[in-house]
Parts: C-alpha cells; structure tokens; sequence
C-alpha cells in the first residue's frame, strides 16, 4: 500500500486533478483552454469558415455564423478519431481492462456514467490526445444531482424527485465500489492516473456526458445497414444549443476507402449572418431535459405528466366527474381482459399512464376510461384498441360516454394539481423576489409541470363543450 501511495506520488506530474481551476467566465476546466476549430483542423477535420464559437448565446457558448449559409452546406465535419466513445473490447491493457469492469457495474439507463468513466479517464490523463476537448469543457453543471437538497424538493414532482435521489444514490455507491476496486491497483494499471474518484468528480463525469453527448451508429453496424445506438461525444459539435426548430443536423458519412465513419453537421434550413446553430436534441419532455441538460423549456409540447392507473383514484375521479356508480375497482371479468391487454391488468402490468404531451391522454388511459365508462361489451366489440387508443375517433362509445370520459380525466387533473404545494402564481412570485439559479431553475420546472395540466384540462373542457352542443339537438 505504501509503495503505490509512493508510486501515485511519482505520477503526480502526469496526471491532471480532478480538482476546479480557477476559470474565467463562463468557466471551463482550463482558464484559457485551446482554440477547438483550431484543433479540429490540425486533426484533418473540416469547419466551414463562416462557423465561430460565440460565448454570447442565450444558452452560454455557442456556435454562430458570420455569414449567410445556404441549406444542406457542409458546417463541420469530424474524423473518425476525434469523437470520444466507450470502446467495450479495448482491454489490451490492464487499465482499459478495469475501465471495463467498472462500467459493466453501470446500469444500462445510466448510459452516461459508462461514457463518463472513459471521459474522467481521459481528464486525468496529462497526455490525453482529448486535452484540447476536454479543457473546453465546463467547469459546473446545471442538473439536479448538484442542486441543494431545498431545490430537490421544490421541484414538487415525484417521478423526478425519485430519478434525481436515484441518480444521488448511485453516484455515492458507485464512490465506494470504486475504491473498493482500486485499493490494491499499482498506479501503472489505475485507469484514473492513480487518482481518488469521489462522488463529485462521478457527477461532474456523468454531467458532462448527459449534456453533450449524441447517441449514434457506431461503425461496424452502420456498413451492415442497421442502426445501433452507441453514445459519443463530439468535440465542436456539442458546442451546437437546442432547438426544436433547428437550422442543422448531424449525419454520419461512410468514409470512402475505410470502413470508419465521417460525423457531420449540414445546414437543415438557411442561417442567416450572426445565427446560431442550432441542433434539435430529441423530442423529449421537461423531466429528460432538466435531469439529463440541466434545463427547462417554456411550453415544451413534448412534456408530460405521469400518473398512476389506480382503481380507486379512477373511481374517486369519476364520481367527482358525475358518474354515478364506476366500475374501475370492480370491472367486469370482459374489461379486466381488455385492461390486461392494455398492460393496465395482470401480472407485470405497466401502471403508469401520462397526460400532456402531443396527445393530451395517453391512449391507453383513454381507451381503459372508455371501456370502464362503457360497461357493454358488445359496444366494445365494434372497435379495435387503435380507435379506442385515438382521440382522433370521436366518442365510439357515443358522446355521453366520451364526456364522462373527459370529465373523469379532468377530475384527475384536478386531483394532480393539488399534489403541488403552491401555485403558478406563488412560484411567480417568488421568482420575481430573486432566488438563486438552482431555486429558480426547480421553480420553473414546476410551473411547467403545472402549466402541462392546465393546458389538458383547457383541451379536454373545449372537447366537453363541442360535444355538448353536438349532444342537445339529440337529446330534445
Ligand atoms: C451540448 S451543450 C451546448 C454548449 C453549451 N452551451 C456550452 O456552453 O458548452 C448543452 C448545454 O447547453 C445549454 N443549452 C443548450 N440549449 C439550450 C436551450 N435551448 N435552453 C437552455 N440551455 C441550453 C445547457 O446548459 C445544456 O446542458
């Protein structure tokens, strides 16, 4: 123990700690770090000569361009060398080797902690050929792993509050399995330069992996045709923000006479002089972009709220609706045989259910209402679970069944918002008195959530009014 205490020490002038420098605005690992289109040039890569990094973006630094850029150009193309991957089979020695083994000890949806182990690596690595990558990198992070307990909390939203205390949990037990592992390491095998891996230095790993990193083929499946998902990370490119409207998108080129691939960014519609490039990250709800990016977007049609198919909360709902006796806790055994088939019954069933979102109900919840506010089998037998599934086919089980239905699912908003402590308006409120960037970004991230029920109960009470009116001619 000693000895490798002695031989860390020899080590220490080639390895870089894992502890902050001091660095300018917006601070980065290096106060000064290399010039990264320079060094993506020196690597045979290519930057359009109109691309710059602008540190005046909304969302910190950015990429613009200085002049007008017509579609499909070429932006920047990187080669095969340059993206940072987990390669699983390079065990040839005996670091990678351990590398190895401590990511097969990572669960599959902490993708970003297997990629993160190899950046970490890297960082310690006074050598590493990705210096100049990873010394652009920021020095801090935005995602809830780093927020004060406080802000946890105030996100007011279980489903993430489990996903965060999860990810908290993993990090501090991952803290210890790795010393664990590497007590005994000689520090010429240690995959970290011979350094302590706390559970700062994993979160900070595991950040910088979840923000910038893009799922792509790898290169052996793309020759065969088939897609793979293999998470890197693209120096340059991940300096590309957000948008759901974006001028550009990554592609990936085979790479004439070897097999390995080119990944490029083409311009997707026209940028104008000063704009910057924008990439769409996925389609993702507020939960994925907060815990993953570590922010928030304002009316984003993609978020979501989850709730639970319980018997009782239907029944509750429903009533609450008008119904006058439901049947969700006591289907009858055709509707238990229909709500298996949803997956909402049975033995392993999936019993989250979400609202918002492109499609106001999930249609599972919305053909399970239909079903259990219809009570006739042989109305159910006229259609199949697609139409029941759509909200798009109105009211199959005729329009006093579909405003029940409607009703119940917005009694079920009303019993979610009262889950929230406070208020849009409160949490306004407390925004405007001032709050430190993490309480505001949690703030922000429950009005959105409430600002998602909102808008399904204002969706769902238009439908119940159009139906209504379609309803009175029929009923006089
Ligand atoms: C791939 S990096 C982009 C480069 C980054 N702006 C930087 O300074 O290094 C992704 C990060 O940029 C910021 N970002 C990108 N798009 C954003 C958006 N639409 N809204 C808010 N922040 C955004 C977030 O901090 C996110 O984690």
């Amino acid at each position: 123990m000693a000895n490798s205490k002695m031989a860390i020490a020899s080590l220490a002038a080639q390895i870089r700690p894992f502890t902050c420098l001091a660095a300018s605005l917006p601070s980065r690992l290096a106060p000064h770090p290399p010039d990264l289109i320079r060094w993506i040039k020196r690597e045979g890569g290519f930057v359009h000569h109109a691309v710059k990094l602008s540190q005046e973006t909304q969302f910190g630094i950015g990429l613009i361009s200085t002049e007008q850029i017509s579609p499909g150009t070429d932006l920047i193309s990187l080669p095969p060398h340059v993206p940072l991957r987990f390669e699983s089979d390079d065990s040839s020695s005996s670091s990678s080797s351990l590398l190895s083994a401590l990511a097969r000890r990572v669960p599959e949806e902490l993708w970003a902690m297997k990629l993160g182990l190899r950046l970490l690596q890297e960082r310690a690595n006074a050598d590493s050929f990705w210096w100049p990558y990873i010394s652009n990198l920021p020095e801090t992070y935005t995602v809830p792993i780093f927020f004060p307990g406080e802000d946890i909390k105030n996100l007011q939203y279980a489903p993430l509050l489990h996903q965060v205390n999860k990810r908290c949990r993993f990090l501090l037990e991952f803290e210890q399995e790795i010393r664990r592992t590497l007590e005994d390491v000689k520090a010429s095998d240690h995959p970290f330069s011979g350094q302590d891996v706390n559970a700062s230095a994993l979160g900070w790993t595991m950040s910088a992996v979840s923000t910038r990193a893009f799922r792509l083929h790898g290169n052996k499946k793309l020759q065969g045709g088939s897609s793979d998902d293999v998470p890197m990370m693209l120096p340059l490119i991940d300096m590309c923000n957000h948008s759901f409207k974006p001028n550009a998108r990554i592609i990936q080129e085979q790479n004439g006479a070897d097999s390995n691939t080119l990944v490029k960014v083409v311009a997707e519609t026209e940028v104008k002089e000063n704009d910057p490039l924008l990439l769409n990250y996925g389609c993702l709800s507020n939960d994925f972009f907060l815990l993953d990016y570590g922010f928030v977007i304002e009316s984003n049609p993609y978020d979501t709220i989850e709730l639970k198919y319980d018997e009782q909360l239907m029944d509750a709902a429903s009533m609450a609706a008008g119904v006058s006796s439901p049947k969700f806790s006591s289907p009858a055994p055709w509707q238990h045989q229909l709500l298996s088939q949803l997956n909402l019954a049975g033995e392993m069933p999936n019993l989250k259910v979400t609202i918002g979102g492109p499609e106001p109900v999930e249609g599972r919840l919305l053909a399970a209402l239909r079903i259990l506010l219809c009570g006739e089998l042989v109305e159910v037998e006229k259609h199949d679970s697609d139409t029941l599934k759509s909200l798009s086919a109105v009211a199959p089980f005729g329009i006093a069944n579909e405003i029940a239905v409607f009703r119940t699912v917005i009694a079920l908003c009303v019993i979610a918002l009262s889950h929230f402590p406070t208020k849009i308006m409160e949490d306004e409120a407390i925004i405007k008195q001032g709050v430190s960037a993490t309480a505001e970004l949690s703030i922000k991230y429950r009005i959105q959530k409430k600002s998602v029920i909102i808008d399904v109960m204002k969706d769902l009470t238009r439908r119940v009014k159009l139906l209504s009116s379609k309803e009175t001619p029929t009923a006089a």
